[in-house]
């Protein structure tokens, strides 16, 4: 792969950033025009010039002086090469597959403490690991190496290998400032030359009453300015918006040039846009553009991070803890060697893993000698951080409907020393009818990957509408069976983690909310983690919740780290017996005399179609209603015809079947998919059905056998 060129977000430090800042903005569109990329060649070459510190670290001026810059390392192997043709609808936040690219600094903030359960007894970096961002030498040998006295020898010598790393993070840090300052002045002449009120909007305007633009797409300068004018407008429309401007003009015009500049499709971009106030939203685009930091994980089950730091540093690698809130992680900031084949990586002391895959699994926090299902699992990072936690006691099923990810899944289990996981192939809307009683169970769900675009810039525009209809439709399913693998008498347990990374409202809150609608005997608790936004309880005219506020958001804007969902529940008591779907756990012999009494129905979810409303209700069913009309009339659009005259058209209607299913050419693509899906679906389930009975071809029973605590009674079964 080519190397990026400017430099790349990796070298932050993971932490909350400054607020919006335009000159920050390194990175703009591959085919940005030659005067930016000569702009970005200046401030490169303002980088080198730009004279060293290396006196004011360590005093050991000149050492890392004149030394040549060896070529990097080829990227880190990805611990996720076995994904293939997942790789559309479903994304894997967790391996680094870009590879390591130039100088790499910047300041790390800590997000907060690691909570108790992170490996604790793995802060070999002290409390104070944080705080080796800092430039100041005897600040970084206190915080990063050890509080030991004995060992400041191989302090010094650590400190002396990292160095040239540490020169260029000051020699970047100079180059952010002179960026910072030339772009302020930039502004400060943007603001003079432009009328108060900018000129943002064009005065002709398309059939839909869409401003139409007079410049090209790619005057990407023009185009750039005129999204930050358009920003600032937003921002302040009272006081700067042109009189007579709605603030829908400017949200279009705004959208119309994310689109052109970023190459989103005007769907997504206008998803995506939804979820922020304008100034946010660039933002979020923005950070979409830089590539996260490359962390990796330490596996405490083979080594503590401090001795693996100073193996890697030995080997020519610049890195530093990844912040206070996580004790096992370690931010890469440059490596000579590639850090996907080192003796370490093959020897399973760490593992490539994005930062904001930490927090799922510190939500979970897993205890010793627990049974814990991962439903979702490969190819394992979450697994075998779980696994670490309960440094190898206990039990964990690690499951993936993915039988070429579940062999990756099991490659890096064994390279990790992971011995209490046992790695299953199913699909895991089986889960409660395969087995169930878990005391606590991880659902790091498939998801359309809008957290991740960074890594995989395809999700911009091949996303659908039917996307978003079908996978909080799986995500939903997959909840349910989740939940009713909890064991709620769990001594030490009973809990669920549900975690995306994505970001969208439909494949996070309302998936939560529907969770809650259908299983009472839930409730959100906190997640522990000490930094993320709180979920929405209320945004686009959807309410959720109140408890929902103790779900976590996670924004590459925001934290530099992927985007991510986590949202923790606890499993309070036995699912009703007019509950939607399964709940089953019988077989980990901790059925008592209240489980008998529950209802128990192991069939697969496969329908949703019987729901009852709740005081939340209704808005799932009818939302995904109104959704499948949207998409009607905009596919009927697409194709020159009038959804009116189409749709109303008595001819059609009458051609409707029975049940009112559409059955003429009308259907969408994502209606025709969807229901594609749910044929397939039935027939997996079936199949899977015969798998699991031994390949009988028979069900396993539930169907037809009368249902417990139900005088005997056949239950509706779907
Ligand atoms: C986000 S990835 C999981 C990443 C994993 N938790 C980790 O940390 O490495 C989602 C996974 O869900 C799997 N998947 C998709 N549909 C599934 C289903 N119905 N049952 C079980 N797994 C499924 C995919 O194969 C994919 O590996």
């Amino acid at each position: 792969m080519a190397p990026r060129k400017g430099p790349s977000n990796r070298m932050k430090k993971q932490g909350i950033p400054e607020p919006l800042d335009e000159s920050l903005v390194t990175r703009k569109r591959k085919d940005a025009p030659a005067a930016a990329v000569e702009e970005r060649g200046k401030k490169r070459r303002t980088a080198k010039e730009a004279p060293r510190k290396d006196a004011v670290i360590n005093g050991s001026k000149g050492k890392s002086k004149g030394k040549p810059v060896k070529k990097l390392a080829p990227p880190p192997v990805s611990d996720d090469e076995i994904s293939d043709n997942e790789a559309d609808a479903i994304d894997d936040p967790d391996i680094m597959e870009d590879p390591l690219d130039g100088v790499n600094v910047t300041g790390l903030d800590a997000l907060g403490s690691a909570s108790d359960s992170d490996e604790a007894d793995d802060d070999e970096f002290g409390e104070s690991g944080s705080d080796v961002v800092d430039s100041d030498t005897e600040v970084r040998k206190a915080g990063l190496w050890s509080d030991d006295e004995d060992e400041d020898d191989i302090e010094e010598k650590l400190t002396a290998a990292n160095i040239e790393g540490l020169s260029r993070k000051l020699d970047m840090q100079k180059a952010i400032e002179e960026a910072e300052a030339q772009a302020e002045m930039e502004e400060a002449a943007l603001q003079t030359n432009i009328a108060e009120r900018p000129k943002v909007l064009e005065d002709e305007q398309d059939e839909d009453g869409r401003p139409i633009s007079t410049f090209a797409a790619q005057d990407l300068q023009l185009l750039r300015t005129r999204l930050t004018d358009t920003v600032r407008v937003l921002d302040d429309f009272k006081n700067l918006a042109e009189e007579g401007r709605s603030r829908a003009e400017y949200r279009a015009q705004m959208l119309k040039d994310i689109c052109a500049y970023y190459g989103y499709s005007e769907f997504l971009a206008d998803k995506l846009m939804n979820l922020f106030p304008a100034r946010e939203a660039f933002a979020f685009f923005e950070a979409n553009e830089t590539p996260r930091p490359i962390v990796i994980r330490t596996n405490t089950l083979r080594t503590h991070r401090r001795e693996l730091a100073q193996t890697l540093i030995n080997r020519g690698v610049q890195l530093e803890p990844i912040g206070k809130w996580s004790k096992v992680g370690l931010q890469i900031f440059e490596s000579q060697v590639p850090l996907g084949a080192t003796p370490e990586y093959l020897a399973g002391h760490y593992i490539l893993q994005a930062a904001s895959s930490f927090l799922p699994v510190m939500a979970l926090a897993p205890q010793e000698h627990e049974r814990v299902l991962d439903m979702a699992a490969a190819p394992g990072g979450k697994t075998t951080h779980i696994a670490a936690l309960m440094k190898n006691t206990g039990c964990i099923f690690a499951n993936d409907a993915n039988k070429s990810r579940a062999k990756g899944l099991i490659g890096n289990i064994h390279r990790l020393g992971c011995k209490n996981t046992i790695v299953c192939n199913y699909s895991a809307l089986e889960f409660p009818k395969v087995m169930g009683g878990f005391d606590r169970v991880l659902l790091d769900a498939p998801c359309s990957g809008t957290g991740v675009i960074a890594k995989d810039a395809s999700v911009k525009t091949n996303k659908t509408e039917a996307d978003f209809m079908k996978l909080p439709h799986l995500q939903k399913q997959l909840i349910l069976a989740a939940i009713d693998s909890v064991d709620h008498h769990s001594k030490t347990g009973g809990y669920l983690v549900y975690s995306t990374c994505s970001v969208t409202v439909e494949e996070n809150e309302q998936v939560v909310q529907y969770a809650l609608n259908k299983r009472p005997n839930i409730k959100l608790v906190e997640t522990g983690l000490t930094f993320g936004k709180e979920g929405f309880t209320k945004i686009g005219g959807r309410i959720f919740h109140p408890s929902m506020k103790m779900t976590r958001r996670y924004y590459p804007h925001a934290y530099n780290v992927d985007g991510f969902f986590v949202a923790k529940f606890k499993k309070i008591g036995i699912t009703p017996p007019n509950a939607i779907g399964a709940n089953g756990p019988s077989t980990n012999g901790k059925v008592d005399a209240t489980q008998q009494e529950e209802y128990v129905d192991k069939t697969p979810i496969v329908d949703e179609d019987e729901q009852e409303e709740s005081d939340f209700g209704g808005w799932d069913e009818e939302e995904d209603q109104k959704y499948m009309e949207r998409a009607q009339r905009n596919v009927l659009r697409r194709k020159g015809r009038d959804p009116k005259a189409v749709l109303d058209n008595p001819h059609k209607k009458a051609k409707q079947g029975q049940n009112g299913a559409e059955k003429t050419d009308l259907k969408t693509d994502a209606q025709a998919s969807g229901e594609r899906v749910q044929k397939a679906k039935k027939a997996d389930v079936a199949a899977q059905g015969a798998k699991v009975n031994g390949g009988s071809g028979k069900s396993s029973g539930a169907e037809s056998r009368p249902r417990k605590g139900n005088g005997g009674r056949e239950e509706k079964v779907r």
